[in-house]
């Protein structure tokens, strides 16, 4: 049966409101109240905490503003921000899973409705005895439904403020890539649809680390002519990686927005080039300047960055990745960041 006689209104829950779940939820719930397939109103989740003795929901609720991770902007007011995870997810059929993966939730597990579906809009991955599981896939497991990717060259603030931009869904199931084509783009927002789940997401979590290259040559004072030489063999360490660990994964993918032009931006205005320059900077740790600089938002670069090389060392192709792994030990080992240039120079 086609999606659309299975469930006649979608509702949407948002699992997270960090700042580009925020921003996601400004998409969202303009575009819930221009297509008939949804709901008007959007759950938000927020993992609550307490700023200026209020509550971030009651603020979110009330000033229709997240002052803390987007600060500056109007959340429309069919948004409903809740701190009950199952609350919030209760009638759903379409979940949009927007947090820092390492704090993935397994309180969903037989708390969400039976035709929900999702999407992962998270840059991250995960590792276990098997290596290195992409979200999606342990979203998919976890909780029996239908996932779909988001990613691309997506600095939120630049999304709040209305720039253009681009981003790509990863489908595996046509039909619900146009689904979530519908929730997400605007004038302003344009999706493109590609049949690879995973290769959407593995671009989003492995650019990060490239990121972070980019950003250690910003620290050591180096130009662009360098950084677009990290940029060119980190996307080349990055295609890879994705293509000898995953199967079925499209050449097309990495010339999408997820793909090259996320490892553009990222490279140029993301937090984790920030961080990464200052650590080369300061010589304070990662952990610190994540601390220092980002207000509450969370870095994911550094832990992907661990977790790829792990599995490179596992398989013993060091040699096949030496950007990343140099990358890895400027930030993990205390190699000195100049060494990076060993790892670019044949
Ligand atoms: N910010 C961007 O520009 C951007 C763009 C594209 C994709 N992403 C990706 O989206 C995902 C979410 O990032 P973000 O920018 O929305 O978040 P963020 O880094 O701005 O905010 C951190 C969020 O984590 C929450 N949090 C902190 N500790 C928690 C805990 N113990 N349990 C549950 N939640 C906790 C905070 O409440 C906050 O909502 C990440 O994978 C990120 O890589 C971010
Ligand atoms: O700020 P970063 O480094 O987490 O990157 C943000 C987005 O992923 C850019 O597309």
């Amino acid at each position: 049966m086609a999606r659309e006689d299975a469930v006649q209104k979608e509702k949407v829950a948002i699992i997270g409101s960090g700042n580009w779940g925020t921003a996601a939820a400004r998409i969202i719930s303009g575009n819930v109240t221009r297509h008939p397939n949804f709901h008007s109103e959007v759950k938000m989740w927020v993992f609550e905490e307490i700023i200026e003795d209020r509550a971030l929901t009651e603020i979110i609720n009330e000033q229709h503003e997240n002052i803390k991770y987007l600060p500056g902007f109007k959340i429309p007011e069919n948004v409903i921000a809740d701190p009950d995870l199952l609350n919030t997810v209760r009638d759903a059929t379409i979940l949009v899973f927007v947090i820092p993966h390492q704090v993935l939730c397994d309180q969903l597990k037989g708390n969400i409705h039976p035709k929900a579906i999702g999407i992962s809009l998270i840059k991250g991955c995960d590792t276990d005895e098997t290596g290195i599981r992409p979200i999606s896939l342990i979203l998919k497991e976890a909780l029996r439904i239908h996932i779909c990717t988001l990613s691309g060259a997506n600095i939120a603030n630049e999304i709040a403020e209305g720039k253009f931009t681009e981003t790509t869904i990863g489908y595996k199931i046509r039909e619900e890539g146009e689904l979530f084509k519908k929730l997400f783009e605007t004038s302003y927002y344009r999706v493109g649809i590609i049949n690879d789940v995973i290769g959407v997401e593995m671009c989003g979590a492995l650019k990060n680390v490239i990121a972070i290259g980019a950003g250690i040559i910003d620290g050591l004072k180096m130009g662009n002519n360098t950084k677009a030489a990290i940029i060119r063999i980190g996307l080349l360490e990055m295609k890879k990686f994705i293509k000898m660990f995953y199967k079925n994964i499209k050449d097309e993918t990495f010339f999408e927005s997820c793909g090259m032009a996320d490892v553009i931006t990222s490279s140029y205005g993301g937090r984790n080039r920030k961080v990464a320059e200052a650590y080369v900077t300061t010589g304070k740790s990662f952990e610190q300047l994540e601390k220092e600089l980002l207000g509450g938002q969370k870095l994911q670069g550094t832990l992907t960055a661990k977790e790829v090389c792990a599995m490179i060392s596992r398989k013993g192709l060091e040699n096949e990745f030496k950007l990343f792994i140099a990358i890895y030990r400027i930030a993990f080992e205390g190699l000195a960041p100049n060494k990076i240039f060993d790892a670019i120079v044949d």
